[in-house]
């Protein structure tokens, strides 16, 4: 059974004046893909990977999850689906006087009953699993930092480290690199791919850096103007796509970095741009 299925799919902003966010977007997603979602600023990731959690409801089209279309549901049941996604959002909603270790714990609410939830947040419930998973993004140093004396990047990696707790089967994340250098980006992309292969969850991934979605993600997802532009997998991506996906734009480039394994794009796209 698909992770997600969406047919002919329009999604709206509700209040939007300009046409929809999303239109006609056919995409099967099957369980422990991995994929990018790359496109110009406005083209419609963001959009896409909340409707992916739930957040927004589509005006039309089909749409499932894990076999199921989340929004024929009663709302008790869509709670219990949205347990098994988790967005992380490209800025992570922590409370800003929160220590690090109580907001990653956070990712565990759903599981706890509200007893144990009150308790967690005197005393956490499990510092240990909140370390590893700090430790994974090179932040075991901050544990106990409060929040809001985090730097930007560092909140980025306290927001993924939350995704590691979080049992889902679907990880949705939206640009992760945006306050991240060359170094730190390889090792969240890296952790984010191994976490979702362990688990066999499906993990999509919007980015500006084209070349590191070339270099990590096997199939690729593009969007432009709400629509899907290619959905390829990565082998079968030239240039000359990527240059038309960005005409009139200009895709961020990351350090050079050497793809993980093989490929037959040289990621040598910023070159033709
Ligand atoms: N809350 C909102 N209300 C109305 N329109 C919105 C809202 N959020 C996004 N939009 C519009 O929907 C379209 C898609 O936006 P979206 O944020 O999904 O793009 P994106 O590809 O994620 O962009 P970026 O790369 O800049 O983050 C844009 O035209 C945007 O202006």
């Amino acid at each position: 059974m698909p992770t997600y299925q969406l047919h002919n799919l329009t999604v709206r902003h509700i209040g939007a004046r300009s046409s929809s966010a999303l239109q006609a977007i056919n995409l099967t997603i099957e369980p422990g893909e991995q994929l990018a979602l790359i496109g110009p600023s406005g083209a419609g990731k963001t959009t896409l990977l909340a409707t992916l959690s739930l957040s927004h409801q589509p005006a039309e089209g089909s749409f499932s999850a894990f076999g199921v279309d989340p929004w024929a549901l009663g709302e008790a049941v869509r709670h219990r689906l949205r347990a098994q996604l988790f967005l992380a959002p490209q800025t992570p909603p922590l409370p800003p006087r929160q220590r690090v270790v109580t907001a990653v714990l956070a990712a565990r609410l759903p599981q706890w009953s509200v007893w144990r939830a009150l308790v967690s947040l005197f005393k956490p419930a499990d510092p240990e699993a909140a370390w590893q998973a700090l430790s994974r993004f090179n932040l075991g140093d901050k544990l106990y930092s409060r929040v809001d004396r985090l730097s930007g990047g560092e909140r980025q990696r306290c927001g993924l480290a939350r995704l590691l707790l979080s049992p889902a089967k679907a990880l949705l994340v939206d640009e992760p690199l945006s306050a991240l250098d060359p170094a730190l980006s390889e090792l969240t992309l890296n952790t984010l791919r191994e976490e979702a292969r362990a688990r066999n969850a499906t993990l999509i991934c919007s980015l500006h850096q084209v070349d590191l979605a070339l270099a990590h993600f096997p199939r690729i997802v593009a969007l432009r103007d709400g629509r899907i532009a290619f959905d390829l997998p990565r082998e079968q991506v030239t240039p000359q796509m990527i240059a038309a996906l960005y005409q009139g734009e200009q895709p961020t480039e990351a350090a050079p970095q050497q793809p993980d394994d093989a490929m037959a794009v040289k990621p040598g796209v910023g070159a033709c741009l």
